[in-house]
């Protein structure tokens, strides 16, 4: 896919990508680093992460593999913490971390519920706060997006996935409020389904169903998401906080498949 942006738009910044070993994460981390950025890409999965990182580099992307569990607050302090004894200051957080599986609602367990919540809404919010101190710290503005899923119309299969990401786009909002005085941009971009690796655990079939019904019919690319991200990065955007950004071939409008 074609890159509309100019290559050193964010050359001497850096970019933290939350499940930036795989799928939509590794595209927003390797567009960042095609446009001169720093990246810094952090998940649970070490091999699959310094697998990520190396393509990267071999891409000549400057690119650094930091272990972490967004769910686990003191993982959440190790990392910044791991950055800022390197000297490496964060200027971007991409909170794509995330991920549920599909059940109807009466089957949940109230651990399952619990399980998916902490890690879509909490583990975001522990990100956020943890970047938000270290821009306090730098003395520097920042800039989050935080990828949720299109969740305007309900999300029937994944009642507890559809609320953990409202919370984030509430959240989104309201730290965009608190936070604009420290200079901090939040941000969110909903994307519908695209296309990755992780949709083999769902039913093909229903997948199928939800793109039939889309104004746009087929599936999202990782890179157009990756690139949505970047603008709202950008100096570009530079007058956009609190705000979603869909990126589902117009399913916010026609309403979800439901996921079995
Ligand atoms: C259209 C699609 C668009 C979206 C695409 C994407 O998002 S692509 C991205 C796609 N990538 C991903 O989605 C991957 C991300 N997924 C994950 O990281 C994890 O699976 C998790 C966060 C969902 C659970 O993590 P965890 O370590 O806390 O798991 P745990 O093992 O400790 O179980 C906790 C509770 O959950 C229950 N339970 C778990 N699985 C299932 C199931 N399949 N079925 C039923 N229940 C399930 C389990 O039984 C237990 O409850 P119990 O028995 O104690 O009452
Ligand atoms: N593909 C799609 O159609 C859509 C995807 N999304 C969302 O986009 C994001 C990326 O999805 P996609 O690339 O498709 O799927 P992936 O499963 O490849 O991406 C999820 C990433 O999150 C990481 N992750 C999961 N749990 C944790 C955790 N506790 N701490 C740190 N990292 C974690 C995983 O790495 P590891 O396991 O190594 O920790 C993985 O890299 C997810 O949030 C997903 O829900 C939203 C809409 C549609």
């Amino acid at each position: 896919m074609e890159n509309i942006f100019r290559s050193d738009l964010f050359a001497g910044k850096t970019v933290l990508v939350t499940g930036g070993g795989s799928g939509i994460g590794l595209a927003i981390a390797r567009n960042f680093g095609t446009l001169g950025a720093r990246v810094v890409i952090a998940a649970r999965d070490q091999e699959r992460l310094i697998e990520a990182g190396q393509s990267l580099r071999e891409a000549g992307i400057d690119a650094i593999e930091l272990a972490v569990n967004i769910r686990d607050n003191d993982s959440v302090a190790d990392l910044i913490e791991q950055l800022e004894l390197q000297g490496i200051g964060i200027d971007v957080l991409v909170n794509n971390a995330g991920g549920q599986f599909a059940a109807p609602a009466l089957d949940l367990s109230a651990n399952g519920f619990r399980s998916v919540v902490d890690l879509n809404l909490t583990g975001t919010f522990l990100m956020c706060q943890a970047f938000a101190r270290h821009c306090m710290n730098r003395k520097l503005p920042g800039c989050i997006i935080n990828i949720v899923l299109c969740q305007a119309n309900g999300l029937p299969g994944m009642a507890h996935a559809g609320a953990a990401r409202e919370g984030v786009v509430n959240l989104t909002r309201t730290l965009a409020w608190e936070w604009s005085n420290l200079g901090i941009r939040v941000n969110a971009v909903a994307p519908g389904t695209i296309k990755t690796e992780a949709l083999d655990q769902y039913d093909p079939v229903a997948l199928q169903e939800g793109i039939d019904k889309l104004l746009i019919k087929r599936m999202g690319l990782p890179e157009e998401v990756a690139q949505s991200v970047a603008y709202l990065a950008s100096p570009a955007a530079g007058f956009i906080t609190g705000t979603c950004l869909a990126l589902d071939g117009g399913e916010h409008l026609t309403g979800a498949s439901p996921q079995r």
